[in-house]
């Protein structure tokens, strides 16, 4: 049986990063009016998702996002094209209005995750940026039209990856989402 198409970028293998990636230019798919970004530095927290509200190359079941600071992103070519998917969103996906590639998506709420902008890495020109190294919200797939009786195939898959399945984010994440929980509710512990 052949296996379960995830993504594009991961289906052959995970490919490392360098480790020393500086930054590259992000492009959306439209090959005339292209809107570019140029980003410092290197992707981090890189991972596939399965919401339903990540931008995902045609045909992919998931999409694979990472963060960078928001400081990190800058608009060089046809940020006209850009708008905001929803605006009520904790992520504010700026996505082209023609080709529809969400280019960067910063959080700007009192939030954990305040100051980050969530970035495709597979949009960079360049290669080398830091790999995915998890699976978030596997189980939101089935909201997309995934039949629940492939989740124990999917989840398999990303085992066979490398990348441990979650139904959430992962521990790290989750924990510093608790973390900046327990600072408001005042029931944080060193
Ligand atoms: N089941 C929902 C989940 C949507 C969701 O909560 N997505 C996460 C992960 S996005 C990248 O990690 C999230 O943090 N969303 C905040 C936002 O979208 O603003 C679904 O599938 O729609
Ligand atoms: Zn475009
Ligand atoms: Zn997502």
């Amino acid at each position: 049986m052949a296996s379960v198409s995830l993504h594009p970028s991961i289906d052959s293998g995970v490919k490392p990063g360098s480790g020393s990636f500086t930054g590259g230019t992000l492009s959306c798919l439209c090959t005339t009016g292209t809107v570019r970004l140029k980003i410092k530095g290197d992707v981090a927290h890189n991972h596939a998702c399965g919401c339903t509200k990540c931008w995902k190359p045609a045909g992919a079941m998931f999409s694979v996002v990472a963060v960078v600071p928001s400081d990190n992103v800058e608009i060089v070519e046809n940020g006209d094209k850009l708008a905001v998917v929803d605006s009520s969103a904790l992520i504010q996906r700026h996505a082209c209005k023609e080709c529809g590639v969400h280019m960067h998506g910063p959080v700007e709420r009192d939030h954990a995750f305040k100051g980050l902008s969530f970035i495709h890495p597979e949009r960079f020109a360049e290669s080398g940026s830091a790999a995915p190294g998890f699976a978030a919200f596997v189980s939101s797939v089935i909201e997309s039209g995934v039949s629940p009786s492939k989740m124990d195939s999917i989840r398999a898959r990303f085992k066979e990856l490398g990348l441990e399945p979650y139904d959430c984010l992962n521990p790290t994440l989750m924990d510093v989402l608790a973390t900046f929980a327990a600072k408001k509710a005042g029931t944080y512990r060193e």
